[in-house]
């Protein structure tokens, strides 16, 4: 089958106290070729466990990830990461960092010239291609991150918080980028996010996971990614649909960080 599948994964951490945390029980799900996917949830409830498990960076105590029919068992290009902020080469310039995926393979220039130069032009980057990367701002980072991302053309992007660290004007322009970049590329992405605005807007799918342990609490299909393509992100707010699911999802996840809370004191 191709696609994505998450197939019963559960994840428990041991402690060297003896106890463990069950960060992770019996997550399935599907993804077909080309779908995005949001994922929010109150702190703790296993989102980066659950990316660190697809990108093969961790090994789940139960269960499976499955790529393309075949089980995913470490690390491989085939799925791509874009962090938060910190992963980019420092020393390189922009376009080393960009075309650093297509050298490591052993890709002669001419293999990868044509294809790198189209990710700068797409991701706005062109006339910043021999700048240090300490030179560009957090946005034109993350630009970057996704350029280097995309060059190792990987079916699958996971992005924990790609957007996180930006401030709000950089962060809606992204925002924008990310879906021109879906639709014009095709990948399946998931995309993690504590904001639920950014959630809406750029899953076609969003994930609502609890807590403790970290569960599928409630699955969104979603028209805002769609309409968003090309269009201002602004407008796509307006949609009366937008304020009610987004009223809808706050709630879940206050009462779910409430119950924690709750829990927590009650321990004490
Ligand atoms: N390496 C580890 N060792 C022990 N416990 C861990 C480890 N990694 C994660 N955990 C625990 O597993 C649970 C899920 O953590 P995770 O970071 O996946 O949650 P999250 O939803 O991404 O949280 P946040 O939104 O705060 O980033 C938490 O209780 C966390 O403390």
């Amino acid at each position: 089958m191709t696609g994505l599948s998450i197939e019963n994964i559960s994840m428990r951490f041991d402690l060297p106290n003896g106890s463990s945390v069950q960060a992770l029980k019996n997550v399935s799900l599907h993804l077909n070729e080309g779908e995005l996917m949001s994922v929010l949830g109150p702190s703790g409830c296993g989102k980066t466990t659950l990316l660190n498990i697809v990108a093969g960076f961790l090994a789940p105590t139960e269960g499976q990830v499955v790529m393309n029919g075949h089980k995913v068992t470490g690390p491989a290009a085939e799925r791509g990461m874009v962090f938060q902020q910190g992963a980019l080469f420092e020393w390189m310039d922009v376009r080393s960092n960009v075309s650093f995926g297509p050298r490591m393979e052993g890709q002669r220039p001419s293999q990868y010239d044509a294809h790198v130069d189209h990710l700068l032009n797409v991701t706005g980057l062109r006339d910043f291609k021999d700048k240090a990367i300490y030179e560009l701002s957090g946005g034109m980072q993350q630009r970057v991150a996704l350029a280097r991302c995309l060059a190792n053309d990987p079916d699958v992007i996971l992005m924990d918080e790609p957007l996180g660290a930006l401030d709000a004007l950089t962060r809606e322009k992204m925002q924008g980028l990310v879906l021109k970049l879906w639709k014009e590329t095709g990948k399946t992405i998931i995309l993690i996010t504590h904001s639920v605005e950014e959630a809406l807007l750029l899953g076609e799918r969003l994930l609502v996971m609890a807590p403790r342990p970290g569960r599928i609490h409630k699955e969104y299909n979603l028209p805002f990614a769609d309409l968003g393509v090309g269009a201002d992100l602004r407008e796509v707010k307006k949609h009366p649909d937008y304020a009610r699911t987004r009223e809808e999802i706050l709630e879940m996840i206050w009462d779910m960080e409430e119950e924690i809370m709750g829990r927590a004191e009650a321990a004490q």
